[in-house]
């Protein structure tokens, strides 16, 4: 007797952790720093705004998706859906985040590693960052179930480290510096824009779309259910940290975090100043560690598969020492050169991730819907919403380049 055996899919939740694994990293630790000037309740409302804008452009770019063979990658969907052009500005986009954000986990590794161990060894920032960068890459260069592996440890670290601390905090919130009640007359809304681009960073993930499409065996329910459930573990996460740090540190004690260069370990240094306990600083610390490098092995295994694909560098040990090295060492070099551009590089991550992350994503959703009106999939929200995440990221983009041009008020 046959007897056909029903695809066994993996479980929702399992998909919701790469994506949540994937969100929840560098962009994090510099939230609360460049929402300084629009402060608590201003920036909780932006930060559900990107959260929804991020996760229906990442349904539309499912969308497209389907409608190709399974894991095609962004460069066949691209290339069929929108041309020769724009699969090049988005191959280049896809390569400027990668590239930066690698540099920008090896600058904040390094500013972390150095701030807690000052007590017990004289490390400093560059050294540490070094350190930091040769271990990853070395695993990196084993392979990706190496990678794996250490990162379904790491998120569950994670998971335990931030629960105890945040719990820890969450107790010691003060409305008072919370609503930032003892500064009258403050203003708050003239420093909206210029944080914008760095939650979209925040919310950047959809590299893993296809793979994740891959995974449930392009089984659109599960893949939606599991991109809601991951972003939405990120905006609690992000709004939590947010309830627990801008109700400990004071906003005026930002400036100081701003001033010495705003990297993570000059924020964590003004909980020293608090009322957090040494242990909790600890778990925190640790937190730090965990969130930056399970985001830093995702992502430097996505540009180190992207460069061998690139070059066509193959898959043997030779083949990957290659990838790794033009993977690791520009970045590397970066930041012994720039050790304290941490902020920046995220800012600049979300101005690129504008392009391939909502744009991009946005216009592939309204090219298959011409190519394949068969399709069974559809993003919600029609013709609306696709003009809807395309404003998101115009905005995204007149606001990173005002802020770089000195246009946009700064609270420093
Ligand atoms: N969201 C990641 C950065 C990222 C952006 C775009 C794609 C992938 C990752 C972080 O905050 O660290």
């Amino acid at each position: 007797m046959s007897q056909t055996t029903p695809i066994k899919r993996p479980s929702v939740l399992g998909g919701a952790m790469i994506i949540a694994g994937t969100a929840v990293g560098a962009g994090m630790f510099s939230i609360p720093i460049v929402t300084s000037g629009v402060w608590f309740s201003g920036s909780t409302l932006m930060l559900v705004y990107t959260w929804f804008c991020m996760f229906m452009s990442g349904l539309m770019l499912l969308e497209a998706n389907l409608n190709y063979p399974v894991g095609s990658s962004f460069h066949t969907m691209v290339k069929s859906l929108l041309g020769n052009i724009w699969n090049s500005i988005n191959g280049l986009s896809v390569a400027f985040v990668l590239y930066i954000l690698t540099y920008a986990y090896i600058s904040a590794g390094g500013s972390i590693i150095s701030h807690t161990l000052t007590s017990v060894l004289d490390i400093n920032q560059t050294m540490a960052g070094l350190l930091f960068a040769i271990l990853v890459a070395f695993i990196v260069w084993l392979s990706t179930k190496a990678v794996d592996r250490i990162n379904t440890i790491l998120i569950g670290g994670m998971v335990i480290t931030f629960v105890f601390s945040v719990s820890d905090m969450f107790a010691q919130v003060q409305p008072e510096i919370l609503f930032n009640r003892s500064e009258s007359n403050a203003e708050y809304l003239p420093y909206a824009l210029a944080a914008f681009p760095y939650l979209l960073a925040s919310f950047g993930y959809h590299g893993n779309i296809p793979g994740l499409a891959k995974y449930y065996h392009q089984d659109a329910k599960s893949v939606v259910h599991s991109l809601l459930i991951g972003t939405l573990i990120a905006l609690v996460i992000y709004l939590l940290w947010q309830y627990v740090i801008q109700g400990n540190i004071p906003r005026a004690g930002f400036k100081q975090v701003i001033a010495e260069g705003g990297n993570i370990g000059n924020l964590l240094a003004q909980l020293d100043n608090g009322v957090v306990t040494p242990l909790v600083k600890q778990l925190l610390n640790a937190f730090s560690y965990m969130a930056l490098a399970s985001s830093f092995l995702g992502v430097s295994l996505g540009l180190l598969d992207y460069i061998a694909d690139f070059f066509k560098f193959e898959d043997t040990s030779a083949g990957r020492t290659k990838s790794a090295l033009v993977t690791f060492v520009p970045p590397t070099v970066a930041a012994l050169l720039f050790p304290d551009g941490f902020l920046y590089a995220i800012g600049f991550a979300g101005l690129a991730a504008t392009i391939w992350a909502v744009i991009v994503p946005a216009m592939l959703a309204r090219a298959s819907r011409k190519k394949f009106p068969q399709a069974t999939y559809h993003a919600p929200g029609g013709n609306f919403m696709v003009y809807f995440v395309i404003l998101f990221g115009l905005i995204n983009i007149v606001a990173h380049v005002a802020s770089t041009l000195n246009l946009l008020p700064v609270y420093k």
